[in-house]
């Protein structure tokens, strides 16, 4: 698979490049992927990153059903040498987010499950159809789609294996935002420049206070989050944020 990559402005723009397959996930495809995934991870030049898809069909619709083979290794080898293929790579505090220009399916769905904004265009279905092909949405699918949208609405899409238009993934809170499809990009680039133009310490921390802080008790939850706020009391850019708001300047952060 094609996965292109490339950088501006402080954001990570990765885009799954295999159109005529709808951008569907082959085993090169993921190798690239995480090898992506680990560069915005640890490149201090990138602050946000934006995952989309080639060509106006599709966002992606999960793995390649007919390039994805049974490896010869037991599951369980394989499952505690390299883990699962691809949501561990996501896993980071820098905010990433799903711009979905087209079909979101499948492991494709799971994947813009794992960011942290959605954006679409009005042309964009989502489902997770696992079920169908006689599998599971076994990323991360049957548990966070019915944490992101009301139960029932997430239930009837993980058992029946239907698929929802732009419209009323816009409704159940799915995406946050629908653009045209023309316009989704610079939609996708506005939210992630003014990211990028935030402090990026805060920003992870914001990210690491509402992610962790959602599989804890309240309590603690709050507690933590006040513990990150202290980690961040004393930072340059805490400093820098105060002064250009005193001196009516817009602030420069370093990221220390
Ligand atoms: C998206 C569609 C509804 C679009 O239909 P349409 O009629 O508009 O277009 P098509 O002619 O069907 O598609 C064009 C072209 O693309 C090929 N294509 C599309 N999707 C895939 C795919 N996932 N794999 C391989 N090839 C794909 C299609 O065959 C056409 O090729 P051509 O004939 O021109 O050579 C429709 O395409 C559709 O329904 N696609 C399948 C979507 C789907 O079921 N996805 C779920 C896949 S399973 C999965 O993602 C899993 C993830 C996972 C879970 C746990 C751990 C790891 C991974 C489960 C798993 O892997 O077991």
């Amino acid at each position: 698979m094609g996965v292109d990559f490339r950088t501006e402005n402080n954001v990570g723009y990765i885009t799954l490049n295999r159109p005529d397959a709808m951008n569907a996930l082959d085993p090169e495809g993921l190798v690239r992927l995480a090898e992506i995934w680990g560069e915005v991870k640890t490149n201090p030049d990138i602050r946000v990153a934006v995952l989309t898809g080639a060509g106006e069909k599709a966002f992606c619709t999960g793995t390649d059903m007919k390039k994805s083979k049974v490896p010869d290794e037991c599951m369980a080898a394989l499952y505690y040498r390299e883990g699962q293929p691809i949501i561990p790579h996501m896993k980071m505090w820098k905010p990433i987010i799903a711009c979905i220009n087209g079909y979101a399916i499948g492991g494709g769905l799971e994947m813009a499950l794992a960011c942290d904004l959605r954006i679409c265009s009005t042309t964009a279905k989502f489902g997770l159809t696992e079920t169908k092909v006689a599998s599971l949405a076994g990323l991360n699918g049957t548990q966070c789609l019915p944490r992101a949208i009301p139960q029932a609405v997430a239930m009837k899409m993980l058992l029946t294996g239907e698929m929802i238009d732009a419209a009323e993934a816009h409704r159940v809170g799915l995406v946050s935002d629908v653009a045209e499809p023309d316009q989704l990009l610079d939609l996708a680039r506005k939210y992630a420049e003014k990211i990028a133009g935030n402090a990026p310490l805060s920003v992870m921390a914001a990210k690491q206070a509402a992610v962790m802080g959602m599989d804890m008790p309240l309590s603690h939850a709050i507690d933590f989050s006040y513990l990150l706020w202290g980690i961040l009391r004393d930072t340059e850019d805490r400093k820098e944020g105060f002064t250009a708001f005193a001196e009516k300047r817009a602030p420069q952060y370093r990221g220390r």
